[in-house]
């Protein structure tokens, strides 16, 4: 009897381990909580390094994250890399799926970039605070006007300091299977910097992270950086154009590195 019990006891830990729901959700609670406490450790090095807001403080950001994936169980695989060998501001618009893009951003953040984000993140506790101190420029989704103004402002900036943006012109994370229509936000921002757009395609996360079916499995995220595309000598018209030429480019890319993942994750954005 005592024997069965033991055994019942070392059993608990090893279902509760099998299981993929407790799985899914320890992962999710880790990953907040190691961020979180990342963050702890990243405010006041930054703050050291930089006396505050400052885009070189990306660099002890991108230093701390790059670890992450190793407790997720993901791997990337990244192509074209040499895209990103360009001088000066540009640029970058990738797709969208779920907070974990962050770990793919921090793999191939390139020196002198930070991003647009919805300024909701900055009350996110202390991934909040790095949010800020690491430049991140921070838009209002719902007033439209502020969020273009703060755009424009941003453009000077690119100028002025040399830097590059990194945008998510879906403009809200999607995990439909599909890229959503894009924002036009990033191709203003590049027309009126005049710098070029590099996309980003990040492979379907549908073959390892289901949100419906509370799954969070080890794999393989293929991220394809793609050739550039020049913006000199563009005007507010060329806009749409150029949102959709990105558009296909990334679509197709989309489709061809996510394979049989692609569509096949369900209407659940994370
Ligand atoms: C070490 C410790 C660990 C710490 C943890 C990690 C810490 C840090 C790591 C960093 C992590 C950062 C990750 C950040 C992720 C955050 C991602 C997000 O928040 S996504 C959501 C926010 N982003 C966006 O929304 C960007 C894309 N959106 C846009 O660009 C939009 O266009 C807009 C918000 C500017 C406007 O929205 P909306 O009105 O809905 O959109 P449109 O239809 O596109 O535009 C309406 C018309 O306005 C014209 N327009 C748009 N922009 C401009 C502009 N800049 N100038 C002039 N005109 C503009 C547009 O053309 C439309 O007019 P039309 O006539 O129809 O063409
Ligand atoms: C005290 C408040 C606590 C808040 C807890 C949030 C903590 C997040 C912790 C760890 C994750 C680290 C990565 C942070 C970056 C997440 C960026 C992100 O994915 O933002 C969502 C935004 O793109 C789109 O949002 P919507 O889906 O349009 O809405």
């Amino acid at each position: 009897m005592d024997a069965f019990w033991l055994l019942l006891l070392l059993l608990i830990p090893f279902l509760l381990w099998t299981s993929s729901t407790f799985v899914f959700y320890f992962k999710k609670c880790f990953y907040v909580a190691w961020m979180m406490g990342l963050a702890v450790l990243a405010i006041p090095i930054c703050i050291l390094k930089s006396g505050g807001r400052d885009i070189e403080n990306m660099r002890v950001i991108r230093s701390l994250v790059r670890h992450v994936k190793y407790f997720l169980g993901l791997r990337f695989e990244v192509s074209g890399w040499e895209h990103l060998q360009t001088e000066g501001p540009y640029v970058i618009i990738s797709n969208h799926q779920s907070s974990l893009d962050v770990l793919g951003l921090m793999e191939i953040l390139p020196d002198r970039c930070t991003m647009i984000a919805k300024k909701e993140l900055v009350y996110a506790g202390t991934v909040g605070i790095v949010c800020w101190l690491g430049g991140i420029v921070f838009i209002n989704r719902k007033k439209t006007n502020d969020a273009k103004s703060v755009m424009g402002d941003a453009a000077k900036t690119m100028l002025k300091d040399q830097i590059r943006l990194w945008v998510f012109p879906e403009g809200t994370r999607n995990q439909k299977g599909d890229l959503l229509p894009f924002k036009k936000g990033a191709f203003h921002l590049a027309v009126q910097a005049q710098a070029p757009i590099i996309p980003i395609v990040f492979s379907s996360y549908g073959n390892f992270y289901l949100r419906k079916e509370k799954q969070f499995k080890s794999g393989t995220i293929t991220l394809k950086i793609l050739p550039k595309i020049e913006t000199k000598g563009m005007t507010t018209d060329d806009v749409s154009a150029l949102s959709d030429k990105s558009y296909q480019a990334m679509r197709s890319v989309f489709t061809e590195i996510s394979g049989s993942a692609c569509q096949s994750n369900g209407p659940s954005g994370h």
